[in-house]
């Protein structure tokens, strides 16, 4: 369970991006964070990714203040970044064998997982094309595969649609609900009204201040 408790964040000398936010993620649930463009929703993200200190408040992840991002990848906080963060040199498939390998995956189980994550997305075709050579909504459903695959506690999507037609899009929302159904505590953020309308819970992020719209 992840929890933020009175979080503020910004950057620098520059007055805070968001105050006093307070919201629960709970094993099972889908929350969707909104907010215009500018309003902190990966900024928020990024604090509970441990990526970016609080400067004021606590995030915790099963009763523990969180202090970095190791300790994040300890308790398996996966992060699905908005320039989905892959490297453009190496394969598909490649990215995601490394990021399952480097998180204890034995090799052989990593090819499997692989295989089977790509599938999912729709990627089976794309494995073994470098990933500066796909489209970007190609490279958006690796992104998104690779953060499926390593099968987190907790999983932090940001805007990982925003880039894919309508049946792609129906398609990752269907695989988010189901990495909520495997347990996971689940962060989407997006711009889209009809997207966050499909979570049961939503937090608007707005003037700096969080206001919990439903859940
Ligand atoms: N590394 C940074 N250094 C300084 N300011 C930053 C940094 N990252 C974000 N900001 C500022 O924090 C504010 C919130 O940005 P953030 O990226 O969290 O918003 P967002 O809701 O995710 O936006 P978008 O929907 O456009 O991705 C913006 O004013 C932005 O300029």
């Amino acid at each position: 369970m992840l929890t933020l408790q009175g979080v503020s964040v910004g950057y620098g000398g520059a007055p805070a991006v968001l105050r006093d936010v307070s919201v629960t993620v709970r094993p099972g649930r889908i929350l969707a964070l909104t907010g215009s463009s500018g309003a902190g929703k990966t900024s928020l993200l990024s604090a509970m990714a441990g990526l970016l200190r609080p400067r004021g408040g606590a995030v915790s992840i099963d009763g523990q203040p969180l202090r970095d991002r190791d300790q994040a990848v300890e308790h398996r906080i996966v992060l699905i970044p908005q320039d989905n963060g892959l490297a453009p040199i190496l394969t598909a498939a490649e990215n995601l064998q490394v990021a399952l390998v480097a998180g204890g995956v034995a090799a052989r189980e990593a090819r499997q997982q692989t295989a089977a994550a790509l599938g999912q997305l729709g990627l089976s075709g794309q494995a073994d094309q470098l990933v500066e050579e796909l489209s970007g909504g190609q490279q958006q459903r690796t992104a998104i595969a690779r953060g499926l695959a390593l099968r987190g506690g907790v999983l932090l999507a940001d805007e990982v649609t925003s880039e894919l037609d309508v049946g792609n899009r129906q398609r990752v929302l269907n695989l988010l609900h189901e990495e909520a159904r495997r347990g996971a505590a689940v962060v989407f953020a997006t711009h889209d009204p009809e997207v966050a309308a499909a979570c049961e819970a939503e937090l608007h992020l707005v003037e700096g201040r969080a206001e919990v719209v439903r859940g």
